[in-house]
């Protein structure tokens, strides 16, 4: 029986690489496809069989899952409509608040959700690798987390760089909000032991480059993964939403989904 999929934000990149990939899918079936307030339905249509709207309570009546690539601010009403439907929802976006990630959290107690900042399986591998040479590797090595993407990216540092530096810091037993630094200018002083950089690089049209650098006297390691092309992360939004049918309630990652967590 195929999986019935809403996607949010249809227009976007990733709105349009989803589609294009569901449309060769066997285990998927897309029934809606949300628009922004302002959008109308591209000509011709990419995906002719689904329904196109900008109301999301109307796109999740025909679907079992939301697959969710829009911005921070639409999470508390795409949070909300999922839980009243009870309705899945794989969420990509990235740049959320304290705030939306509470109602993401909220709806977690209603329906099985699946967030994760980089849905590609090499980042998530490569997650576990920073976790274990951050543990690895002496007190002494300092931790930078190195990122570049697209020049119409609007948060940084990128949501995957986090996720990096939270490896890093769970590998050092740290609090990152404690060891971050985020950016740096000016005379900033000798680098503090034990903090975690971040360096933050936008342009023309790069998909999503991460480097985690482990950098001490005499030696250097780095673990780098790039993306080609939006067909990885949208294979694994593709692979969550499979994941998640028949899930309880629950905030799941893919982590979760992969089998990478110990
Ligand atoms: N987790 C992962 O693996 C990945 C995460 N991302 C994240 O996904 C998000 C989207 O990225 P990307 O596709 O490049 O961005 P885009 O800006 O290309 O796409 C977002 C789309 O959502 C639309 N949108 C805005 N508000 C609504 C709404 N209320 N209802 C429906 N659609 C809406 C936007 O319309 P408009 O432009 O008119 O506002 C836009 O078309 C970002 O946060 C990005 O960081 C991206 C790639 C991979
Ligand atoms: O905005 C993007 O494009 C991407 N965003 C995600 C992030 O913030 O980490 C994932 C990927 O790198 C592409």
């Amino acid at each position: 029986m195929s999986i019935r999929v809403a996607i949010a934000g249809g227009n976007g990149r990733m709105g349009r690489t989803l589609i294009e990939l569901i449309a060769a899918s066997d285990e998927l079936v897309l029934t809606a496809v949300t628009l922004a307030p302002e959008e109308s339905v591209p000509q011709p249509s990419p995906a002719a069989e689904a329904l196109y709207t900008h109301d999301i309570d109307a796109a999740l009546e025909a679907a079992d899952v939301l697959v969710d690539f829009t911005t921070p601010a639409t999470t508390g009403q795409h949070g909300a409509a999922c839980a009243s439907a009870g309705v899945s929802w794989v969420l990509g976006t990235t740049g959320l608040d304290e705030a939306q990630q509470a109602a993401v959290a909220a709806a977690a107690q209603k329906v099985a959700i699946c967030q994760s900042a980089n849905f590609s399986t090499g980042v998530n591998l490569m997650l576990r690798l920073v976790e274990l040479a951050s543990r690895a590797s002496d007190s002494d090595t300092d931790l930078e987390v190195i990122e570049a993407h697209h020049r119409h990216k609007v948060d940084a540092p990128s949501g995957t760089a986090l996720a990096i530096g939270k490896a890093m810091a769970a590998g050092r037993d740290v609090q990152l909000d404690e060891q971050a630094v985020m950016s740096r200018e000016g005379i900033t002083g000798a680098r503090v032991n034990g903090t975690i950089g971040f360096a933050t690089i936008r342009g023309g049209d790069i998909v999503g480059d991460h480097t985690a650098l482990f950098a001490s006297e005499g030696e250097r390691l780095e673990i780098t993964h790039r993306a080609g092309t939006r067909q990885a992360f949208a294979r694994g939004a593709c692979r969550a939403a499979v994941w998640l049918a028949g899930k309880g309630a629950g905030l799941y990652d893919m982590q979760d989904v992969l089998q990478l967590r110990e």
